[in-house]
């Protein structure tokens, strides 16, 4: 049995008099749990993961655990005149690291997330900084303090695919060291490309998905010599390393994507159906 790292229980929200944003959301996220949080605009995503990362009390209903929390907010407060590397190491102090440690975990995020040397470097103010480059600091900010459970809230919104590839991988790592991580997404596909377990905020509620159908087997294709920004009809997401080309694609468009990849030049190096998720689940419609 897996112990639970954190959780909620018929947690409720309510804003004031508005209608209740939460009614009765229960939720374990247990390591090696990756959940995604589905649904549309003001259906209480952010809501959800402020109550997740403690930053916001339920209103009902409780949460317990206390693992180390590592939150990327839905809007980063990226208006300071600070640069990323003193900001970061000033949160990584704030959080009780030694000046040295918070420094080079800061220098070692900012390089893997491939912010160019001049932001890194700290030339560039935050509040200069591109959307991307700015999620890429809430990002390094997130994972400073190597957290158990990391929560994120539309991690891969304004991410380059070079740095959608890094992300991926971090939470691949984050799961196989036996954490969690729970992030919202408002793209089906996207979501289920990289969880565990899906679920959907709709009315207030958390709702189960329901199982995968064939029509949603998505195959990896590994490309050399295309154009990284190519991005054929299936395509899930596309991610840019060494010079090779992932792709994640609905199944039925693989043919064409390889023949299209063949006909541009392209060296096929890899093709292999995606097998790793075995609680993704389809969501219900809208
Ligand atoms: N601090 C707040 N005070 C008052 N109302 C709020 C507050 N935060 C959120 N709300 C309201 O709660 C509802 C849910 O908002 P929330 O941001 O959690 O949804 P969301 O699913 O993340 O939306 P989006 O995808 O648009 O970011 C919205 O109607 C929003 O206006």
């Amino acid at each position: 049995m897996t112990t639970s790292l954190l959780s909620l229980r018929d947690v409720g929200k309510r804003y004031g008099r508005a209608p209740a944003v939460l009614a009765g959301v229960s939720l374990d996220v247990a390591g090696g749990d990756v959940i995604g949080i589905l649904g549309g605009n003001g259906s209480g995503k952010s809501t959800l993961l402020r109550i997740l990362a403690a930053v916001a009390r339920p209103s009902t209903g409780t949460r317990t655990g206390h693992p180390v929390l590592g939150y990327l907010p839905d809007r980063f407060p990226a208006g300071h005149r600070m640069r990323a590397p003193a900001y970061l190491a000033h949160l990584g102090r704030a959080g009780g690291l030694s000046t040295r440690d918070a420094s080079t975990r800061a220098a070692a995020w900012l390089r893997r997330l491939e912010l160019t040397s001049a932001e890194r470097d700290g030339a560039v103010p935050l509040r200069e900084l591109s959307k991307g480059n700015a999620q890429k600091v809430g990002l390094a900010q997130a994972l400073l303090h190597d957290p158990d459970v990391l929560v994120m809230d539309e991690p891969f919104s304004g991410l380059d695919r070079s740095a959608h590839g890094v992300l991926a991988d971090v939470i691949a790592e984050r799961r196989e060291q036996g954490g969690a991580v729970v992030f919202s997404e408002h793209r089906t596909e996207v979501a289920a490309a990289h969880t565990t377990a899906l679920y959907r905020l709709s009315g207030g509620r958390l709702i189960p998905a329901v199982p995968t159908s064939p029509a949603t087997a998505r195959m990896r294709i590994v490309l050399t010599g295309t154009d990284p920004e190519w991005a054929p009809d299936g395509l899930i997401s596309s991610t840019v390393r060494d010079e090779r080309t992932e792709l994640l694609v609905h199944a039925e468009h693989c043919d064409a994507v390889l023949a299209e990849a063949l006909r541009n030049g392209a060296s096929v190096r890899e093709v292999r159906e995606v097998r790793d998720l075995p609680d993704a689940r389809e969501v219900l419609p809208e």
